[in-house]
């Protein structure tokens, strides 16, 4: 297998947390840095992963159904992009990767996470990112910000404790991998915000 030399980067947070928001701006930075980049998001990332995307959305299912399409949506993603890019030096940011697993699927809708970490090793066979940024806020924030947006998703639609379940189950996981997940409070202005993550790449 070719060596891994590019930089894998993932972004999370409960929906309304800001994700989407400061990921143009990290394209934008590392391509000034001079890196290739790829940015790419789960669920999704490929043509089978948006199809997939487009049913966990939006059709009812069983949980481990839910958690188990999840998987095999990284199990494509990793295969048809994400590890491609990393051999050819690229950096890729992805728009969530498995720690939502762990915070949606095991926080949210309460699956074991021993099943969770069984499907972690079979999908990415040790393979994690260099760096995670969690963006936190409070449920407020997240739901203001929300309300905004018309049409909420399955996942968008859900109850204020599933959110703080998923919140808590995200903050859980960073104290368990400190020096890979880094906790954004992303209840600050974006420039605040900027600073803090232009240093957190200068150090990878
Ligand atoms: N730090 C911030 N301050 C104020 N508004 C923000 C901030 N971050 C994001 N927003 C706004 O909140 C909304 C949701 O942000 P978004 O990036 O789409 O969240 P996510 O991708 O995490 O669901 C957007 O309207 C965005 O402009
Ligand atoms: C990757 C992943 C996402 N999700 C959920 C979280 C989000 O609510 C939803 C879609 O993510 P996202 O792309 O962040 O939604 P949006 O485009 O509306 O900002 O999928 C999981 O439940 N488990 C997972 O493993």
């Amino acid at each position: 297998m070719r060596e891994i030399t590019g930089k894998f980067i993932t972004l999370e947070g409960i929906d309304g947390a800001g994700k989407s928001t400061h990921l143009e701006w990290l394209r934008e930075t590392l391509v000034q840095r001079g890196h290739g980049v790829v940015v790419t998001r789960e669920p999704g990332g490929t043509p089978l992963g948006e199809t997939l995307r487009g049913l966990l959305l939006n059709h009812h299912m069983h949980l481990e159904t839910e958690a188990l399409l999840m998987f095999a949506s990284r199990r494509e993603h990793l295969a048809e992009v994400i590890v491609p890019a990393l051999q050819q030096g690229k950096w890729v940011i992805s728009d969530r990767f498995t720690d939502a697993s762990f915070a949606y699927q095991g926080g949210g809708r309460g699956i074991d996470e021993g099943r969770l970490r069984i499907l972690e090793d079979w999908v990415q066979q040790g393979l994690q990112p260099d760096l995670t940024l969690l963006f936190d806020v409070p449920l407020e924030v997240a739901r203001q910000r929300l309300s905004a947006n018309a049409s909420l998703d399955r996942f968008e639609q859900e109850q204020q404790d599933f959110f703080q379940r998923v919140r808590d189950a995200y903050l859980r996981r960073a104290a368990q991998f400190p020096s890979r997940i880094r906790v954004i409070d992303s209840a600050r202005s974006l420039p605040a915000i900027r600073a803090e993550l232009d240093t957190l790449i200068a150090g990878l």
